[in-house]
């Protein structure tokens, strides 16, 4: 190929995700990741190398126009590229500027989200919770198995990776407080997920089932949903969670689609009781995608603290994408739908600080021998995911963040 490609690189040939760059004389625009470069999609339209597609969905700061015109033309496009990139096409050979370092570009937010909802899909995560927020005893609520559990999130505070994000205020009121108390977050946590990016509008009253749920889904990304667990337990009851959740959630810059993802497909765990027809699926819904969580202190010690996979989800996102809409809701294109904490059998795959210091009774141990009940000012929480099989890799790259203390 014109480049080397490094063998554990998340952006091997096999993947080409999309993503919303800039970099000096280049304005945002669509490029693909490869290897430790980007394709800029915009200069090769210039180039006259997609002639179907309307070269005004290339020079735009989300990928939104592009997205929206639909996976015959956005497969098609990334098959091309592939081709392109293994058989050296002349236009790629005599036009080095199509390519741009990594290194010298900004990211940007790949989507202009509309809307964001964020599913509670993982039984050892609900689980966890339920025992630590509720009763041991009865740890899963009677709804669990019988409803995909989502709540509506906030578009408006989805950052990109790289954003700080300052600690939240809010109230709280601990075992022993007679009245709640107005403080920063005591107890602020990340959540371990994955969001897919929904590709086709619906209209009002229209369902998605889950035969045509994969129509539906553009790609993935990684998703940091940062949880303030001392605001969370005072204000869930009974609508669900709030400010506990709203001040912030990071995405990472590239989009995966769900095409690339398809060589990791795996079967989903077995749904007991039944679940009602209109959550009924066929084929192999979930996705093997190897997920790890790594928090560096504020002097840069790097602690690897949760390693998880995205198969032991127990709904699907076929599934959650099928409920969502079932009544009516519609999805537009750029919607961001979380898939819920990832949290695995294994106390050391638990998807947040919540569930892996158990509520602060157990603290985790950090390589320079501190430890962590919950996030404090100045720590980095870095996510990274990827799928391999048979010599194929498939990487989203990283999703960080770095807290900072609440403002005065
Ligand atoms: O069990 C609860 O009360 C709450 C769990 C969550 O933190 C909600 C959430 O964001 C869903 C999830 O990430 O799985
Ligand atoms: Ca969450
Ligand atoms: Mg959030």
């Amino acid at each position: 190929m014109i480049f080397e490609i490094k063998r554990d690189s998340d952006f091997s040939i096999h993947n080409l995700p999309f993503g919303i760059f800039s970099s000096a004389g280049r304005s945002p625009r669509v490029g693909v990741a490869i290897g430790e470069s980007i394709l800029d999609l915009q200069a090769l339209a210039d180039l006259g190398m997609f002639p179907q597609i309307d070269k005004a969905v290339f020079a735009q700061n989300s990928l939104n126009a592009f997205i929206a015109l639909g996976k015959t033309s956005t497969s098609k496009l990334r098959l091309d590229l592939q081709r392109w990139l293994l058989e050296e096409h002349p236009i790629l050979r005599e036009n080095p500027a199509v390519l741009v370092s990594q290194n010298e570009a900004t990211m940007h937010l790949p989507i202009h989200i509309g809307d964001y909802t964020d599913f509670y899909s993982s039984i050892e995560h609900a689980t966890n919770v339920g025992k630590m927020f509720r009763d041991p005893a009865n740890a899963l609520l009677p709804n669990w198995r019988h409803i995909p559990v989502g709540y509506h999130g906030r578009a408006s505070s989805v950052v990109l990776s790289g954003t700080p994000v300052q600690r939240p205020w809010g109230q709280a009121k601990g075992k022993d407080d007679v009245l709640p108390k107005f403080q920063p977050s005591a107890r602020l946590d990340f959540e371990l997920e994955t969001g897919f990016i929904i590709g086709k509008d619906t209209h009002l009253g229209q369902g998605i089932n889950t035969a045509e749920a994969d129509e539906y889904i553009f790609g993935k990304v990684l998703l940091n949903d940062w949880s303030a667990r001392d605001i969370q337990a005072w204000e869930y009851v009974p609508l669900g969670p709030f400010l506990a959740k709203n001040f912030a959630t990071s995405i990472s810059p590239w989009v995966v689609t769900l095409e690339a993802l398809a060589p990791f497909r795996v079967a989903g765990p077995v749904q007991e009781p039944a679940v009602l027809p209109y959550l009924e699926y066929a084929g192999d819904q979930n996705l093997d995608i190897q997920l790890n969580v790594v928090l560096e202190t504020a002097v840069g010690v790097s602690t690897e603290i949760c390693r998880s996979n995205f198969k032991y989800m127990y709904w699907n996102m076929a599934q959650q994408l099928a409920h969502h809409t079932v009544n009516g809701c519609n999805v537009r294109v750029g919607d961001l739908m979380g898939s819920g904490t990832i949290s695995g059998p294994t106390p050391d795959s638990y998807g947040s600080l919540l569930e892996l210091a158990w509520s602060g009774t157990q603290p985790i141990t950090l390589a320079d021998g501190s430890q962590r009940s919950f996030i404090e000012n100045g720590d980095t929480v870095v996510m990274r995911g990827f799928g391999e099989k048979d010599g194929v890799r498939v990487g989203f790259g990283e999703v960080r963040g770095k807290i900072l203390p609440a403002h005065k």
